[in-house]
């Protein structure tokens, strides 16, 4: 990368060994605090161009918080390293994160690389003593909106949200370890969403690690041409990891042992000494290997080599930075620069920060964000073009006056109401400041004072404050601009996901006018929950703070749900996994201090329909919370068929498909029914039946909801039903009964028809018990290999499907990508394991104990409960696995019996 910053620097070693500080100069701007600090690094404007929002990916522990706390002490944020292993990190503030050394919730962090009061005065002296100039680009001072989040499987949730708002990506690999199953899953993760990333293979201080290897790895596992931008530099060819090579300014960088990584070396390749002859070779090489790649794909860079006599070690390093930049924003080319380090040895970090601002795309630079506006969907940019407003006019039947004045609004009228639109993506409780809600600014400006119509809650909250927040600081703002990431304290309703607008002249009571006011970026995605834990208050006086704490965790999360069992009226609480409930247990007992105890952790299974039921009609004619309520309405209920897979609707007709593997079909059973909000004109064609506030929207919600209701508890078991359609249908003519017909009454009444089919199927032959199974990818070494198949096979029911097959993946066998040759492909030799060429590293391979080797299997979860342990034992603490639900299966023969006996006691 272009390091030039490191030419202008103070030189006290040998002639040709720069020994400088990196960043350059160290000392705090002369500001009394460190808030005061940072707010000084707020007010300096920093251009949009000049803002990268970025996440750290990865495995769990291949040292994303390590690296992320070097970042924030060499940009200035920090005075001292923390450490994971003492507790002492900045992003991992949570008690439960410090507790037990691992990143439980996403932290959102943001510094400035270089960083901004000190460097500018450094540079303005450095320019005026003679010194050279830095280069345009490292010149320029950024604002790194950095994103530290969770590699435990359990926490998957937290990194979609996260990647959900994110522009950019470091993927960081274990240097030992290599690709892990977890990395497959964040990767893959990230390219649906379409993030530019770099890697940065970490832990080259460790015994076993393979450099070489792991970039081989890359190629295989993760489907891309890994671009080689740094070699690890062995002293005197096999001894200590002391720094990196670097391939684009064709120079060496070494960290002195045990400094605070502050002090580096830079030797040009040439320089090098005998001893590291071999090294400075490998840098040239991968020179060569690293333009002849970016070649292939970047016609600008292929014309500048040919300018050059294709002689590769003259294109300049602005000309190659430039042109792995474009490969990475062009996700076409599948290339993906490759960084290097030893984080927790402060080696490396510098380099990769610089890589950072110039590689990572700025908010400009990334795919057009997608949205919709009521059923029309498109991007950002048509939205603000008013293309979709326009398309939304012409898909609404303009059947009354009130309609007709709102479809023939200009588009462009409404849109310039529209100052800003963000999405809400983590929602967290401080004790000290209430209720954070972090935002990304889409487009317009949120500012101080105003206010924010919450499109999926259809409620407005006022912007008391707004706060960029450092960790667990913060520092206030007057506004945050479109590409920013921000927080508002003290919104009472917004969720993850939520869609937030601030629309000029809203009214607060019923926000801005249709459409705009369905508008909804794209929300993101909840995973189903597979287990659940009772949660009881200590006493009664407790039960109402214990809910709120609940909901309040819930809010927080989303990926974890709270039910009642009607029969019980016992609390169940449903999360992603074991480690994840156990999390949330704790949580909110100890930070949410809920006086509640939590229930053993149990799977959450499903129940499924073996055969159709007869109509069932029900009919609701009761007060509801003080008002009468009348509705009538009849279903059905029936296994899903095939043909089912996916929803559709017109006005009087609308079908879901559930992500829960459940459809409900809703249908209003006149034709000719008209939608407006205008009870003169739907009075006629209904008949009289339908109230103002009764869209033809609204009855098939109330409907979908009641039926829902009716499906989360099984007829047997008391599990969730799994793949049931239910159909039902009203008749507005006979079944709506004017005022009295509210929406609860409606969904009252389809909760009593569904619950009343779903029981006339069972009649016959009960309800089948469905399980989750799993696909279960476990990455162990050579030796623990037999003994962990034969644990899977004989003691966990698991069917074995493959051993280390390049094209399973932990989403399941990927035959969309095509296969990266690697023979074709650079990787320097692993000084360790022998060998120079691609078979030679391959032998070494297959010769090495402690190699990785893979295993994909499906297993019942009820298996896997506990598995970590038992993997971890067996495999002397080196295996590791990841799994995903791969889909719930009918559970038969002596195995029901047995769970039958286990859940129903006979
Ligand atoms: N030897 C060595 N150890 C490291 C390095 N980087 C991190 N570690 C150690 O690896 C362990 C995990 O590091 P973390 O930074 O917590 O890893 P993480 O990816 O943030 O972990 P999770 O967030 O829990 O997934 C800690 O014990 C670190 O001290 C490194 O470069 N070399």
């Amino acid at each position: 990368m272009s390091f030039n910053r490191l030419s202008g620097g103070r030189v006290v070693a040998r002639s040709r060994v720069q020994r400088t500080t990196y960043p350059p100069s160290r000392r705090r701007p002369s500001c009394n605090s460190l808030l005061e600090y940072r707010g000084l690094h707020h007010d300096t404007q920093t251009s949009i161009e000049k803002t990268r929002n970025i996440g750290i990916i990865a495995h769990i522990d291949a040292g994303k918080t390590t690296t992320t706390e070097r970042m924030l002490y060499y940009s200035g944020y920090t005075r001292r390293l923390g450490n994971v292993n003492d507790g002492s990190t900045v992003t991992d503030f949570l008690p439960a994160e410090r507790q037990r050394g691992v990143t439980i919730q996403s932290a959102a962090i943001t510094f400035h690389w270089p960083p901004l009061p000190e460097q500018s005065v450094r540079e303005t002296k450095t320019q005026k003593g003679g010194r050279p100039l830095l280069s345009p680009s490292t010149e320029q001072n950024h604002m790194i909106n950095l994103i530290d989040t969770p590699g435990h499987a359990d926490f998957t949730f937290e990194v979609i949200r996260s990647l959900r708002i994110l522009d950019g990506a470091v993927c960081i690999l274990d240097g030992v370890a290599g690709v892990e199953a977890q990395t497959e899953k964040v990767w893959s993760q990230a390219a649906k969403y379409h993030i530019p990333r770099i890697i940065y293979i970490n832990k080259l201080d460790r015994d076993g690690a393979a450099f070489g290897r792991t970039v081989h790895e890359i190629a295989s596992r993760l489907f891309v041409w890994p671009a080689v931008c740094q070699v690890p530099w062995f002293e005197g060819g096999k001894g200590r990891f002391c720094g990196v090579g670097d391939v684009v300014n064709l120079r060496a960088y070494r960290w002195p042992e045990g400094g605070d990584g502050k002090t580096v070396e830079t030797i040009a390749v040439d320089k090098l000494g005998e001893a590291d002859a071999l090294f400075a070779e490998e840098i040239k090489k991968a020179r060569i290997a690293l333009v002849e790649l970016l070649s292939t794909y970047d016609d600008v860079l292929v014309g500048k080599f040919l300018e050059l006599d294709e002689r590769h070690r003259d294109i300049a390093p602005n000309d190659i930075v430039a042109g792995l930049r474009r490969c990475v924003l062009n996700q076409d080319s599948k290339i993906v620069p490759v960084f290097c380090g030893a984080s927790f040895r402060n080696i490396g970090v510098q380099p990769l920060l610089d890589a950072i601002v110039q590689l990572m795309p700025n908010p400009n630079e990334v795919v057009i964000p997608e949205v919709s506006v009521g059923r029309v969907e498109g991007n950002l940019r048509q939205l603000m073009s008013g293309e979709l407003l326009s398309k939304q006019a012409q898909s609404i039947p303009a059947t009354g006056p009130k309609e007709k004045k709102l479809t023939s609004r200009q588009p462009m009228a409404v849109i310039s109401n529209l100052e800003a639109c963000a999405l809400a993506f983590k929602v967290v409780h401080d004790a000290r400041r209430g209720t954070l809600v972090y935002v990304r600014v889409y487009s317009g400006n949120i500012t101080r004072g105003s206010s924010l119509y919450n499109t999926n809650l259809c409620v407005t909250e006022p912007v008391q404050r707004l706060l960029r927040m450092y960790a667990s600081d913060s520092v206030d703002l007057p506004s945050l601009p479109a590409g920013q990431i921000g927080v508002i304290p003290g919104l009472k309703h917004a969720r993850t996901g939520d869609t937030l607008i601030s629309y000029i002249g809203t009214n607060p009571k019923i926000g801005p006018p249709p459409p705009i006011n369905s508008l909804q970026l794209r929300p993101i995605d909840v995973p189903p929950a597979v287990f659940f834990a009772t949660v009881e208050s200590n006493s009664l006086g407790e039960a109402k703070a214990v809910t709120n704490a609940l909901e309040l965790l819930i809010r927080e999360d989303p990926s974890l749900q709270r039910s009642v069992d009607e029969d019980s009226g016992q609390t169940l609480l449903s999360g992603m996994g074991e480690f994840h409930l156990e999390i949330a247990g704790d949580r909110l007992i100890k930070d949410h201090k809920a006086k509640a105890t939590m229930g053993k952790i149990e799977i959450a299974y499903r129940e499924a329909l073996l055969f159709p039921s007869q109509p069932q009609t029900a009919f609701v004619n009761r007060d509801i919370a003080g008002k009468r309520a009348k509705a009538c309405c009849t279903a059905t209920a029936e296994p899903m068929p095939e043909d089912q897979k996916h929803g559709n609707s017109s006005d009087d007709y609308e079908s879901h498909v559930l992500e829960n593997g459940n459809s409900i079909t809703t249908s209003i059973t006149t034709p000719n029914v008209t939608t407006s909000d205008d009870p003169a004109e739907t009075l006629e064609p209904w008949n009289g039946r339908l109230t103002s506030h009764l869209t033809s929207e609204t009855l098939h919600m109330s409907l979908r909801n009641g039926a829902l209701a009716a499906l989360s508890r099984g007829i047997q078991y008391n599990f969730p039903f799994h793949n049931v359609h239910v159909s039902i249908s009203i008749d507005p003519r006979h079944e709506l009964f004017g005022n009295d017909t509210s929406t609860a009454a409606l969904s009252s009444a389809a909760r009593e028809a569904t619950k009343a089919a779903l029981k006339d199927a069972a009649l016959k032959d009960g309800t089948a018990l469905m399980e989750h199974v799993m696909n279960v990818i476990v990455s162990t070494d050579d030796a623990s290999l037999g003994a962990v198949v034969k644990d899977l096979n004989s003691e966990r029911g698991a069917s074995v499907l493959s051993l280390d097959d390049a094209d399973v993946t932990t989403s399941g066998v990927r035959e969309d990508l095509p296969r990266i040759d690697l023979r074709k492909m650079y990787a320097p030799p692993d000084p360790f394991e022998g060998g120079t060429t691609f078979a030679d590293q391959e032998q070494a391979e297959m010769n090495n104990s402690s190699r990785q080797r893979t295993i994909q299997a499906r297993v019942p979860l009820r298996e896997m409960m506990g598995y970590l342990k038992h993997l971890r034992s067996v495999t002397q603490g080196r295996g590791s696995f990841v799994m995903s639900a791969d889909r719930f299966e009918r559970v038969v023969g002596q195995r029901e019996k047995i769970l039958r006996k286990e859940l129903r006691g006979y």
